[in-house]
């Protein structure tokens, strides 16, 4: 049934797609005269030109700041970047239209790449700064150039003889902008054109794989790079992309005007596009439509001049909002009551509405996580054997002499462990014992100090940061489930066997045929991971809405979407009920019999006994017991350092309560 779900959006989508096209297509030629009636006069014809010119510049801007959260003030800087550059390669360098439009791209992501150097060291407000530095400098330095002619614009009569860049041809059509009574302003279907494409290259980016990454970084660097994703590099990626589409708005922007002045480029020009992009919907396809249509529509209809206008007779003359104080209001309306934008806001209705209908939301309440498809626990071998011979399996991992401190407390002192093929093996300890900086030192997210090793499949795994031992076959989950709350359960664990796909740049820009099969086949991959973790019906509810219980299910099944060889479990069963927690114990079970070595980080100690087939425990950073679950219940070491916490026992069905 959710696959049927999933078909009907995907049509639904195709649909969208196809009303956007007709659009922009009947708007083209009902420009051109003798084709669709009478000309639109000139300044709707700008107004359109300007629409087109801002969804494909916040397009690009909707990737950087909704899709990765990596908030720029700067891509009006971009823009210009894009704009006065084709203008200049047309008229001074005399490049021909293409070259000169592809090279102020080209130079514009370069320019996008370069300050993502600096910034991909940096989160949050810090990249907003640096970016909104980098606009007001660049808008410094077109007002400064004479090479742009300053405050005169490019070009200007005193250097170029002509305020007015010669329009291009394209098979013997002269495509004229539209400033001119009388003329048909045909640059306009070039603009729609390039509109349209740009919106489907950005529709393929957002829309796959790499889309999906830049959800991950947005949520957490740490989650990204435990599902194989190289922050540093994707978040160079995204902000030269971002550029690149404020590139393409720039070349759009001059076949439309023609003449550019620095004025055209100020810093309000890259707030008036986050503003769009935040009114529409940040991280949402069509955030950027609705943001820039709603915003342009107000300003160019003159709403807002009436709004003004309407303070000023009524309230009064001297203490009202202008254009730019009712965007703010605008803005600040839309932040306060729809915080995902109108597009987030009615599809969160549109969700809520149809939960209320399918009355899935006492479901949800009742529904309980881990529930096994019954054929794989039939199938787990380890439901005939109680525990299994270690010697018989092979070693998987080997973590040899790590220690790690912070700030002078040894957080972990000479721990020593082995993971091997088809086995569990529980990593127990009072709170603070060192269990989390272990995992977190196993997986890369803290270096191992000189003298440590990590061996992993026979291969030496000391040093590799997070996204490389993910590629060598070692998936985690962590404390609190860390998934993007907004997809659904069903993008979540497609998330998890992305980069072991490597898909590449080019051919998700261009949706390849390879690529729509390598998407599908993650989506079957991913559904059947669902299904065996028994929350198929939950695919497409947005994973912040499930239970606890089941997000932790999603976040393992993203773990396992990946194939791993290790699986690392902090705390799987924190915030389970007891019959969640049995549940689980037999899915690690069928999991484990798959031939997955599990690290278990574990306080509950009736799923340790009852599952694991070796056990290490921790006490203040150091290994205080290695050995059986049998042998850990009697051990005084471990039952001193557990009675430090009030537990008296650990009795044989498991129990360490007192
Ligand atoms: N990032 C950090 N900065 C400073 N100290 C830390 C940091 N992370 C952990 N510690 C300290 O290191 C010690 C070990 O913490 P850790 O989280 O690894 O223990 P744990 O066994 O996983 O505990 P719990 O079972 O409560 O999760 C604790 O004293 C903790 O306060």
């Amino acid at each position: 049934m959710s696959e049927a779900v999933a078909t009907i959006r995907r049509d639904l989508f195709r649909k969208d797609l196809f009303v956007l096209i007709v659009v922009v297509a009947v708007a083209a030629i009902a420009i051109v005269p003798g084709l669709g009636g009478d000309p639109l006069t000139i300044s709707r014809s700008q107004s359109m030109g300007s629409i087109a010119v801002a969804l494909v510049a916040a397009c690009g801007l909707n990737l950087l700041a909704g899709y990765s959260g990596l908030v720029s003030l700067g891509q009006g800087a971009f823009v210009a970047i894009g704009a006065y550059v084709s203008a200049w390669m047309l008229l001074g360098v005399g490049l021909p239209w293409p070259l000169a439009m592809l090279s102020a791209v080209v130079v514009s992501a370069g320019a996008g790449a370069v300050l993502s150097l600096a910034a991909a060291r940096l989160s949050g407000p810090q990249v907003a700064m640096i970016t909104l530095a980098f606009a007001v400098m660049l808008h410094r330095l077109f007002v400064e150039l004479e090479t742009f002619g300053r405050l005169a614009g490019y070009p200007n009569v005193s250097n170029h003889e002509t305020s007015l860049l010669e329009p291009i041809e394209v098979g013997g059509f002269v495509l004229e902008p539209p400033l001119f009574a009388g003329t048909a302003p045909l640059a306009m279907v070039l603009v729609g054109i390039i509109a349209v494409l740009s919106f489907l290259a950005y529709r393929n980016l957002a829309q796959s794989a790499w889309g999906r990454s830049l959800r991950a970084l947005s949520t957490n660097e740490i989650v990204a790079s435990h599902i194989g994703i190289n922050p540093r590099r994707r978040k160079t990626a995204v902000f030269t992309v971002a550029a690149a589409f404020g590139g393409v708005a720039g070349t759009m922007q001059t076949q439309l005007q023609a003449h550019l002045q620095p004025e055209s480029f100020t810093f309000t020009l890259s707030l008036s596009l986050i503003i769009m992009v935040i009114l529409g919907g940040a991280g949402r396809l069509y955030g950027p439509v609705v943001g820039v249509l709603v915003l342009m529509t107000l300003e160019h209809s003159h709403a807002m001049a009436s709004l003004v206008e309407f303070q000023q007779q009524n309230l009064s003359d001297t203490w009202f909002l202008s254009d730019e104080g009712l965007t703010g209001l605008l803005l600040i309306l839309t932040l306060v009551f729809l915080p995902s934008g109108i597009v987030g806001g009615a599809q969160q209705l549109s969700h809520r509405l149809r939960a209320r209908r399918e009355n899935s939301s006492a479901e949800l309440d009742e529904a309980s996580a881990f529930e096994v498809d019954e054929s794989i626990v039939k199938s787990a071998v380890r439901q005939e054997q109680v525990h299994v011979d270690l010697a018989t399996r092979a070693e998987v991992m080997r973590l040899q002499d790590v220690t790690h401190s912070f700030a002078g407390l040894k957080a972990v002192d000479d721990m020593q462990l082995s993971l091997r093929e088809g086995t569990i093996h529980a990593l127990v300890g009072p709170n603070g014992a060192g269990k989390t900086t272990l995992v977190n030192l196993t997986t890369g997210v803290y270096p191992l100090q000189a003298g440590a090793s990590c061996t992993i499949l026979d291969a030496d795994a000391t040093g590799l940061a997070p996204h490389a031992i993910y590629q060598v076959g070692v998936a985690r989950t962590f404390q609190t489930p860390q998934l993007f709350q907004g997809e659904s359960a069903l993008v979540n664990v497609m998330a998890g066997l992305d980069a072991k796909l490597g898909e590449s740049f080019l051919a998700t820009l261009l949706r390849l045929p390879g690529i729509r099969r390598k998407e599908a086949e993650g989506r079957d991959r991913a559904m059947e991971l669902l299904r065996r973790l028994g929350i198929e019906e939950h695919a497409n509810t947005p994973a912040g809405e499930l239970p606890y219980g089941l997000q932790r299910s999603v976040e393992l099944a993203r773990a396992l979407a990946s194939d791993p060889k290790i699986l690392i479990l902090d705390e799987p069963a924190a915030g389970l009920n007891p019959s969640e927690t049995y549940q689980l114990g037999t899915t690690l079970e069928a999991i484990a019999a798959t031939g997955v070595a599990i690290l278990l980080v574990e306080h509950d100690m009736s799923l340790v006994i009852r599952v694991a087939d070796e056990v290490t425990c921790m006490e203040r950073g150091a290994r205080i017991y290695h050995g059986d679950a049998a042998g850990l219940q009697q051990d005084e070491r471990v039952l001193t350092a557990y009675l430090g916490e009030g537990h008296v026992t650990i009795d044989s069905k498991g129990s360490s309560n007192a």
